[in-house]
């Protein structure tokens, strides 16, 4: 759906003024939202049956559509489902009922006084730590934190002791706000650095809730501009910053990928990545956009879960149940997963599986390079041609292959309405052929938090975020990430290789399974062009049974010699039996240079 009918739904909603003159183009149409600026807001007498929204000011805001737009929804249709969860189902009204909860609590804990003692009952921008697991807690929670005046600072759950310290010392966290199973983890973090700890409250399930949502304040001055939440970066590039991003940012995103991707009311999405990093946003998008889809959250990915769970929604006789899951997304490595599951059902089993999946509305891939391998193997199973994007958690989504037309493997398609990108020379020239992506989108994210001069470095004077990512444009113009400059790009000999380029030639040999190629010291080159490899199961069995390795470097330098320039080709080969993945499927490649260069 265009930004048109998105807006063009907000009036039928009630949500937008009749009055307000309609903009002409998707651009001038997020642009006019961005000008939706200062509110104060109202939310009176609420209940199932009845509603009566106060807006005292004529400036709307991006949180006041928001909240508009949830409580509407909440109220014109109770039993509408919002998340999923644990075979649970929560609707609009109890999630908002919840926020309002939390938002309550929030006001009078006394935390404002440290933030902004001229605001009664409103945060006024105070940080609040937020620990979660992908739940309608942590959605209810993060808007009970906006709607109070506050910014989101999502924990993430797989960080040590020492970088939760870091980060609630960074982001001058005063109170956590945390579910039952973290909280014993929690109260150790919250008693070194002072902060309160709260239990966020379970967003009730059950039945129609009638409690009315009487008298939900929210009147404070929030601008677009100003900070909505605080992500923190997994720090495979350095010590985690705080990525902070606006409302009209986040707003932006949901504009762009709407029209991007054409997401509907009629989408169901399954999300099993984990909720911190740039999937927290993502995942707000979605949940933002209209406040009609329903997001079911799969807290730990499993092939056998989401295998099942495409069967449940499109059973054998070709119907779609009403809750069948219409939109997937996930990361290289889920895919990879997913195919070696699919391997080892009977064919009746795949026959379903493959029927099912076949009918999902939209499959993605991104946060790592997809493998064409990977990618060509999912197009014969089901039939989908996954649609590669690139993000990042500074900008969420840039840039993507289309929804209809040319999806491109290899590439990360063009840049999203809104977006420009531009490709920056080491001589600071920008019509080069590769260098540094350069990206401005109105997405963009504000600042990193109280680090100015590393703010004023990462862009360049036109306003263009340096991404730190070295990137082509191809023959076509779509986009080829060749990754990391500082993890990715080796220097051998005076050329500079993409890693990701070899993996992505490494991995089209029958015995490896997964490959990760990195540049290490060498005396004569500079760095030597070495693959971490992890040999097909069953090949590696039966060369054991033949007394030999699963793969020589010989028999790799052999069989590449066909498809890689000589010196791209590997001259150190490690046998492994997985590689160090984090959360998100990524390896760390910095941190394996190093320990590597260090044995
Ligand atoms: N489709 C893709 N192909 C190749 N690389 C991708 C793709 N999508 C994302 N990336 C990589 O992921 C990065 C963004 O991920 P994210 O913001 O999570 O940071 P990170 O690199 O994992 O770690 P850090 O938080 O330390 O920066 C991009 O800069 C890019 O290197």
């Amino acid at each position: 759906m265009g930004v048109f009918k998105t807006i063009n739904h907000m009036f039928r909603l009630g949500v937008l003024p009749y009055s307000t003159s309609c903009p002409c183009s998707s651009y001038s149409a997020v642009r006019f939202l961005h000008s939706l600026t200062s509110f104060s807001l109202k939310v009176s007498n609420f209940s199932t049956s009845q509603s009566r929204l106060l807006y005292p000011d004529t400036h709307n805001s991006i949180l006041m559509e928001l909240v508009k737009k949830v409580v509407h929804r909440g109220s014109t249709a109770p039993q509408s489902i919002a998340i999923r969860s644990d075979k649970t189902s929560h609707t609009y009204h109890q999630l908002i009922l919840s926020a309002k909860n939390i938002s309550n609590l929030l006001a009078n804990a006394d935390i404002k006084s440290v933030n902004d003692p001229g605001q009664n009952n409103h945060l006024g921008g105070a940080r609040v730590g937020i620990v979660a697991k992908p739940s309608p807690e942590f959605v209810a929670g993060v808007l009970g934190i906006w709607f109070s005046g506050g910014v989101a600072v999502p924990l993430a759950l797989s960080y040590p002791e020492a970088e939760l310290l870091h980060v609630m010392n960074d982001a001058d966290i005063t109170m956590i706000l945390s579910t039952e199973d973290h909280q014993e983890i929690m109260k150790a973090v919250a008693a070194k650095t002072s902060a309160q700890l709260s239990l966020l409250p379970a967003v009730s399930s059950t039945g129609v809730d009638h409690t009315s949502l009487q008298e939900t304040e929210v009147s404070h001055a929030i601008s677009g501009d100003d900070p909505a939440l605080i992500i923190y970066t997994s720090g495979t590039t350095g010590k985690p910053k705080g990525v902070v991003h606006t409302h009209e940012g986040i707003l932006a995103q949901v504009q762009m990928l709407a029209d991007a991707w054409g997401y509907t009311s009629d989408d169901q999405f399954l999300h099993c990545l984990p909720l911190h990093h740039i999937h927290i946003l993502c995942f707000l998008s979605i949940m933002l956009l209209f406040l009609t889809t329903t997001v079911e959250f799969m807290p730990k990915f499993s092939v056998r879960g989401i295998w099942q769970r495409w069967r449940e929604s499109y059973p054998k006789d070709q119907t779609k149940t009403k809750d069948a899951i219409t939109v997937f997304t996930g990361v290289p490595t889920m895919y990879t997963r997913l195919i070696q599951g699919y391997e080892s059902m009977d064919p009746e089993l795949q026959n379903a599986c493959a029927t099912a999946a076949s009918q999902l509305r939209l499959m993605m891939c991104g946060s790592s390079a997809l493998p064409l391998p990977v990618m060509q193997q999912w197009e014969s199973i089901t039939g989908h041609l996954l649609l590669e994007r690139y993000g990042m958690t500074e900008f969420v989504m840039a840039l993507s292959n289309p929804l209809h037309g040319k999806r491109k493997g290899g590439t990360v398609g063009n840049p999203l309405p809104g977006v420009q990108a531009k490709i920056l020379a080491e001589d600071g020239s920008t019509d080069a052929e590769v260098g540094e992506l350069c990206i401005k989108s109105p997405s963009l994210f504000k600042e990193y938090w109280k680090l100015p001069e590393v703010t004023k470095e990462s862009f360049i004077d036109d306003g263009f975020f340096k991404t730190g990512d070295a990137a082509r444009v191809d023959e076509d113009g779509y986009y080829v990430i060749l990754g990391r400059t500082n993890a990715d790009i080796m220097k051998v000999g005076g050329y500079k290789l993409s890693a990701l380029e070899i993996e992505a030639v490494l991995l089209e040999h029958p015995t490896i399974s997964e490959c990760c190629v990195l540049g290490l010291p060498d005396k004569a080159y500079g760095e030597a062009v070495s693959a971490i490899v992890i040999p097909d199961s069953e090949i590696k069995r039966k060369r054991y049974e033949e007394l030999k390795p699963a793969l020589t470097l010989e028999e790799l330098s052999t069989w590449a010699k066909e498809k890689l320039a000589p010196y791209k080709i590997p001259t150190r080969l490690l046998l492994w039996e997985s590689l160090p993945r984090n959360a998100m499927g990524k390896v760390n490649k910095k941190e394996l240079k190093k320990t590597l260069a260090d044995q």
